[in-house]
Formats: C-alpha cells, structure tokens, sequence
C-alpha cells in the first residue's frame, strides 16, 4: 500500500509499511470466491454492521467458508463485533499479498480498523484516498478460496459508498439492503436501490433490522419503528423481502462484547429470524455455490460437531 498512514504488520515487524509492488489484481484476489455481497443501507445507524456480521455467522455455522471486507473505512466496526480489536495484518512478505485476520469460525476478516493506530483515530480522507485505500484491499488481500465475500459498505449514497461499489460492481452477485422500518428510513432506501440498480449490482433483497421489540414480562410485541414497511416497500420494488430482525438488548450486549449473538443466544429469536435469512439467501444463489456440500450446524452444538445433510 502507498500511503503512509496504512501501516501492516511485515511477518510480524508492526508499523512498517508495506511496499507497494503488489502482484494480485482485483479479479486475481476474487477469483476463488463464489458469492461477493455488498451490504448496505441508505443511512446510517440501523445495522447495516450488525447484519452484515451476523450474516458473515450464519454462512459460517452452515458450513461456507466466510470473509468479510469491511469497507465503511470511516467508521469500521466489524473487527468490534467479531471481537477482533489489538488484531493486526499481516504482509506475506515473499508472495506480497496481505493475510486477512481470522475470526470466530474461521471467518476471515479485512478492515481499516486493524491500520488504524488506536480505535479512537478518524479516518479523514478524501474520497480518492478511500479509493485507493479500499482498492489496495480488492486487489492486494489473498482471501484463498471463500464461498461468502460480505462487503460492509459505507452507509448513504454519497462519495465513499459510490466509489466503492463503482471499484466492485463488475464484481458483485448482489447486495443487501438494510433498513429499519420507519417511514424516514424506507424514503433512503428508496436511493439504496436506486443506487444499486444504477451500478447494475443486483438488489438481492431488503432486510429489515430492528423491526419490533418483545417485551420478555408481558411477552407483548411493539412494533417501535413502525410495521411492515420493509416488506411492502419490498413488494412495491418487486424485490425479494429477506426477513425482519427483532431488537433485543442480548444483541446489543453481545455486540458491544465482541461476541456474536448467533454465538451467544443462539436460541432467541432473532438467531432464528436471521438464520432464515441467510437460508434464503444460499436458496437464491445455490447455482454459485454447487459442489459445496451443505451442512446444517445445529445452534446448540459446538462448530465442528455439525452433521453433514446429503
Ligand atoms: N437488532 C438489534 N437489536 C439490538 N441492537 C442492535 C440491533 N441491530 C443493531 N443494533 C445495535 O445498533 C447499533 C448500530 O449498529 P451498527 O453499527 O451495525 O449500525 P450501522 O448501520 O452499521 O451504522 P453505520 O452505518 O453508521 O456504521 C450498534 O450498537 C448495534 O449493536
């Protein structure tokens, strides 16, 4: 990488920068990964990380092997929520080619967050930069062969978001879109379809995050932001209603210990609600991934003690 601000670990020697004579083009560094999907939302704040993350688990505890870009390089929180803080990268010095940071499951992990000096530095640059920096990711990491690619974009449409699915658009299977259910947020989502339509990647559909919350005592539901919005803008826009994921403080609690939720409370129900979507999602693109072998983890047992289904 170039600029001086992006620092690796060189086999372990931390804050030398790398050099810039990488071999791998962007298409070279995809090649072996079967499914490449860009997460977004059309503003920011309703858990477009938290989805993408979650998603990123529910590929892994069915049996894919799962990355994760995180390219919302002005607010990077996956490594967070994977509990991968004081987590580095590393340069394969001799084939110059940047090892992601692994994960729970073996899921392998890309982020800004890990060249950043301390967790409170701001990244402060332009979008040329971000370009740079994001295509430097594309094209220089080894990913090795994935069945799942989860790209967190930026949220919003604007210049960060634009310029990197405009680097990823000849790319992508599809994108997400996450949106909570009120009416300000779907009117946004409106410009995230809009935005993906424009760059030609194919909307694989809207999930709704924070659609309602069950009150544990009473057992009653509310619906806080609003009901159903998500599935009837789904329907106006003719496009496929993932699923809705209910607030619950387990998950928040979760997030904020690094730990994911699907891992922790994999009985709740907003493990259920996601694990749907992800089964929707792998229905919808299984032509990619023929020839991987399905396997079906049960949540009550540990990864690795999974069952195959033929
Ligand atoms: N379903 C949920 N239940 C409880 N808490 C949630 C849920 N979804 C997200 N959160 C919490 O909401 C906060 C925002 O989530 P997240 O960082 O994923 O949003 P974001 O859309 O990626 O934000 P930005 O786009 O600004 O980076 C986090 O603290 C997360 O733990």
């Amino acid at each position: 990488m170039s600029n001086d601000r992006v620092h690796v670990n060189v086999q372990g020697q931390q804050g030398k920068p790398a050099p810039s004579a990488i071999k791998l083009s962007k298409t070279d560094s995809l090649k072996k990964v079967k499914m490449k999907i860009a997460v977004m939302s059309g503003k920011g704040g309703v858990g477009k990380s938290f989805v993408t993350m979650s998603l990123a688990v529910g590929f892994a505890l069915r049996g894919l092997k799962v990355g994760v870009l995180d390219a919302d390089i002005y607010g990077p929180t996956i490594p967070k929520l994977l509990g991968l803080t004081n987590t580095s990268l590393y340069l394969d010095d001799k084939r110059q080619v940047i090892i992601p940071a692994v994960g729970p499951l073996g899921i392998k992990v890309v982020s800004m967050d890990f060249l950043l000096p301390s967790e409170d530095t701001a990244v402060v640059w332009r979008g040329a930069l971000v370009a740079k920096a994001v295509d430097d990711f594309l094209s220089n990491v080894d990913w090795g062969e994935l069945d799942a690619l989860l790209i967190d974009l930026p949220p919003g449409t604007g210049d960060a978001p634009l310029t990197m699915a405009q680097m990823l658009s000849d790319q992508m299977t599809g994108s997400v879109i996450v949106t909570i259910p009120s009416d300000v947020s779907m009117r946004i989502v409106k410009k995230s379809i809009d935005f993906s339509k424009k760059l030609k990647i194919p909307i694989i559909g809207i999930v709704e995050n924070m659609c309602c919350f069950t009150c544990p005592e009473s057992g009653k539901t509310y619906n806080i932001f609003g009901r159903g919005i998500g599935e009837e803008m789904a329907k106006q826009e003719g496009l496929q209603f993932l699923g809705r994921i209910p607030m619950d403080p387990r998950i928040s609690e979760a997030n904020d210990a690094g730990v994911p939720f699907l891992l922790k409370y994999p009985d709740i129900e907003a493990a259920q609600r996601v694990l749907e979507i992800v089964d929707k999602i792998l229905e919808e693109n299984k032509d990619k991934l023929s020839g991987q072998q399905r396997k079906t983890l049960s949540l009550m047992k540990l990864p690795g003690e999974e069952e195959d289904q033929s």
